[in-house]
């Protein structure tokens, strides 16, 4: 596998508290991992890592490689607003600014200082066709993005990410707020998403993983315990607390 991005000997702490203890894992580019585990494994912990947003949280130490274009994303020259542009987040709660359609998708384009109107109005179609939300909002660009259902919302968060043509997009758990309906979409436009996109994906539906992920890692206490091919990993595990938690057997 040629990794998009690679991450060796992932350490954070928070404080003093160790959260994560040496995470090695590499990501392929047009292709879904899913991570999974049990509540507090760290799962988001290492998500957050790959975008820095945990260089928000005060007394973090991060150590360890995150290798992106052959770049360092640690590196101290590292500008964030375009590491997040390149390597974008959706999160559990739908999380729309309060205007309108067309100013949440065109937010990203216009803080870049694109203000042509008609390659605006382009981007704003092809976003919102590759979330898959064209057709429900087309004639509705000017209402409050916050009025639309929940699923709604999700999928303007994800065309709003993939205005500003991002490389990798990381959802933290994108699912878990919606309703089965709007989780049986969502899930649709990743998998049309994942030729173009390398998706990294959180959850703790173990179905929603099967049913989508090219590839799944399972942690536990902040170790990584196995990646692999999900199509093997959830017939075949090598590890036996992987197969313990595949089975129920806690989580
Ligand atoms: N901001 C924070 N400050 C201190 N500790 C934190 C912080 N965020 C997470 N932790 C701790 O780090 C560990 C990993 O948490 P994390 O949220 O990454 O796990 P998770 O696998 O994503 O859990 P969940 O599935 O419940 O979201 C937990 O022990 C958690 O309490």
């Amino acid at each position: 596998m040629t990794a998009l991005l690679s991450t060796k000997d992932v350490h954070l702490a928070y404080g003093k508290k160790e959260a994560l203890h040496g995470i090695d894992l590499d990501f392929a580019d047009h292709s879904i991992t899913a991570l999974i585990g049990p509540s507090g494994c760290g799962k988001s912990t290492f998500l957050r890592c790959l975008n820095r947003m945990n260089d928000l949280i005060p007394h973090t130490t991060i150590t360890g490689s995150f290798q992106f274009h052959e770049q360092d994303i640690y590196a101290p020259t590292t500008n964030l607003v375009e590491l997040r542009k390149q390597i974008g987040m959706v999160f559990q709660q739908p999380n729309p600014f309060p205007f309108s359609v067309y100013e949440n998708v065109t937010y990203g384009l216009k803080l870049a200082g694109h203000n042509d109107r008609k390659f605006l109005d382009e981007q704003v179609e092809r976003a919102l066709k590759q979330a898959a939300i064209w057709d429900e909002v087309k004639d509705n660009l000017n209402k409050n993005a916050m009025s639309f259902s929940g699923g709604q919302q999700q999928r303007i968060c994800i065309a709003r990410l993939l205005a500003v043509q991002p490389d990798i997009i990381l959802l933290d758990e994108p699912t878990s707020a919606l309703d089965p309906i709007s989780s049986a979409q969502i899930e649709t436009t990743l998998m049309a998403l994942k030729n173009e996109y390398c998706i990294i994906i959180v959850t703790h539906n173990l179905q929603q993983a099967s049913r989508i992920a090219d590839r799944t890692a399972f942690m536990l206490n902040g170790n990584l315990i196995e990646y692999d091919l999900t199509s093997k990993m959830f017939t075949k595990p090598v590890m036996q607390d992987t197969s313990d938690y595949l089975n129920g057997k806690f989580g």
